[in-house]
């Protein structure tokens, strides 16, 4: 698919798993990084409600608001041409009803022009997503680790480490793939678990902390670039350390300010000999 001009579709990604060619998903949260998600072949960007421990200051996910997410989702959007947009629906978004969930996923497509929205959970959304869809909206699911549901799991801990709860998970993302979500997230669950779900899956599975048996893989921007904060979860791959290239840049910048390298002639406005003669008589 890294070859296909046109818009990245549903019907492509259920594609690239009937062809067996994996799926490369990445969070971005701005118009600049989605640029350059895009013009480097990323099949899918997610607008994950990542977006409060990674770039709004907060602790967990549960802070961040739809207004946050709206603003975030339009700016990705403007920014793409080829990759698939999912809006990740946050928290209490979609959790109270039906009603919220359908006016909330609506008003991702409507106001920030995603493709598709992600929300959290198994069996107790089931009702939520069918809404959705039934509203003519795209739905990814995500069970295992719900990063909403922090609490209630205990903190952030892989799930389906034992055979029943293993066999649970199995359950849920056969529910969901009958509910009618197009690819299911499995976040922090066990290799053999994950390669189970997804050889009895039709629609694509793609994995985080999940192993190398998904249909596709996500990671958060921040953990492939070095710019997280917490140290990273065992799954998350270092690829580049640009906060290294920033402070440098940072320091640079402030030693030149600080002993009047910057700004130079070449960065500085003139005035022409004759108007600054001119301008000069009249000051005196
Ligand atoms: N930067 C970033 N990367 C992520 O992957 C991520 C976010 N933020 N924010 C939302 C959630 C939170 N996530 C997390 C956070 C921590 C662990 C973690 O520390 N896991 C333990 C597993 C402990 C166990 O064995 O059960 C680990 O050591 O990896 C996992 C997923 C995944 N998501
Ligand atoms: C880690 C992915 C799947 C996510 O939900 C997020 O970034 O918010
Ligand atoms: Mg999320």
């Amino acid at each position: 698919m890294s070859s296909t001009l046109h818009k990245v579709t549903i019907q492509d990604l259920i594609r690239l798993k009937q062809k067996d060619e994996p799926i490369v998903m990445v969070t971005a949260y701005d118009y600049p990084t989605a640029l350059l998600a895009d013009r480097a072949g990323i099949d899918v960007i997610l607008v994950g409600d990542s977006i409060g421990n990674n770039v709004l200051g907060y602790e967990h996910t549960l802070q961040v608001s739809m207004d946050e997410m709206i603003s975030h989702s339009r700016a990705v959007s403007k920014a793409t041409e080829r990759a698939l947009i999912v809006g990740d629906m946050p928290y209490m978004s979609y959790q109270p009803s039906d009603r919220d969930a359908v006016l909330n996923a609506g008003a991702f497509m409507r106001d920030a022009e995603v493709d598709a929205v992600k929300l959290e959970g198994g069996t107790a959304v089931l009702s939520r997503i069918k809404a959705i869809i039934a509203a003519g909206i795209p739905v990814m699911g995500h069970i295992g680790l719900t990063p909403q549901s922090f609490s209630l799991l205990g903190g952030y801990r892989v799930q389906g480490r034992d055979s029943g709860s293993a066999l649970r998970l199995l359950n849920e993302a056969l529910a969901l793939q009958d509910a009618g979500i197009f690819a299911l997230v499995l976040e922090a669950v066990p290799a053999p678990v994950a390669k189970a779900i997804t050889e009895r899956l039709e629609i694509p599975t793609i994995g985080i902390g999940a192993g190398p048996y998904c249909d596709g893989q996500v990671l958060v921007f921040h953990d492939i670039f070095g710019l997280s904060q917490r140290s990273l979860p065992k799954f998350a791959k270092r690829y580049v350390d640009l906060s290294k290239h920033i402070l440098k840049g940072f320091c640079m910048y402030k030693e030149d300010v600080k002993s009047r390298k910057f700004p130079d002639e070449e960065h500085s406005y003139s005035l022409s000999p004759e108007e600054l003669n001119k301008f000069q008589q009249a000051l005196s």
